[in-house]
């Protein structure tokens, strides 16, 4: 598989997945190309973990096509899954193994070479600052840092393809500080970095391309280097709210 097949790192088309009372997603096109950060920004309850967990077949489509490094999602080889990257929900990681031992097991289910294991671990450690808890168990680390855990063992690989959920939650400001410069890292190596967010200043400093998801769709796109990105963001949310009540 060249370079040139893959970049775009992940497309979708007509994404739908339908839940009771009208919810979920209703229709979704996305692309992610290579060496770009995506984000994506909506309300609670948008469509935004519905539509990441339906990229990376955590949920069943009710109509759609998916590609992920080239290949159809149901048909990706362990490879492609391999240079997949992903927080989405619970962060992989083992409760009852200690922090480095845990990210090694990951490592190695990812299918980084024994021999490179313990360098792809020291790399996620020190990207997302769990340097001196090498040794803690994880099931005993505070919130914040499980979420560091988490963004390590799907940053720690180098994968092609990164999708977080929300991948700021519970962090504080110096994890955020890490979490930027890793996303910056992973997209100038090529990677393209699929991740959503409720913070748009925080969205603004490192998307090269913000969407707007409202009621299940797009909506819209927002500038990153625009000047009032919260008005512009309720701009597009109301207007399509609008348009669905007919009023
Ligand atoms: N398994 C499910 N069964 C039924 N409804 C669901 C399910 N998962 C999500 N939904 C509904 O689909 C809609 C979209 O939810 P989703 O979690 O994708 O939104 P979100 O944009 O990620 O929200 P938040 O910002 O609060 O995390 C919501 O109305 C939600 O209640």
């Amino acid at each position: 598989m060249t370079e040139a097949t893959t970049a775009v790192r992940l497309e979708a088309r007509g994404l739908v997945r339908r839940f009771r009372g009208d919810a979920g997603i209703r229709g979704i096109d996305l692309d992610v190309a290579a060496g770009e950060i995506h984000a994506l920004v909506g309300l609670n309850g948008a469509g935004k973990t519905t539509l990441l967990r339906s990229l990376l077949g955590m949920l069943r489509l009710d109509a759609g096509r998916v590609r992920l490094l080239g290949h159809d999602l149901e048909l990706a080889p362990p490879e492609a899954w391999s240079a997949v990257g992903h927080l989405v929900e619970q962060p992989f990681a083992y409760r009852e193994l200690d922090v480095a031992t845990s990210l090694a097991a990951v490592a190695r289910l990812r299918g980084v070479p024994r021999g490179d294991v313990r360098e792809a671990v020291e790399r996620g450690i020190a990207a997302l600052g769990l340097q001196g808890l090498e040794r803690r168990r994880v099931g005993e680390l505070s919130l914040g840092n499980r979420q560091r855990l988490g963004l390590a063992a799907a940053l720690q690989h180098r994968p092609r393809l990164v999708v977080l959920d929300e991948p700021s939650n519970a962090l504080d400001p110096a994890g955020v500080l890490l979490l930027r410069a890793e996303l910056l890292a992973r997209a100038a190596d090529g990677a393209g970095v699929l991740v959503s967010s409720h913070h748009l200043d925080e969205v603004a400093r490192v998307a090269d391309r913000i969407t707007v998801v409202n009621a299940g769709r797009v909506v819209g796109a927002l500038d990153p280097a625009g000047a009032d990105l919260e008005r512009a963001f309720f701009a597009r949310v109301h207007a399509d709210d609008l348009e669905r009540s007919g009023t």
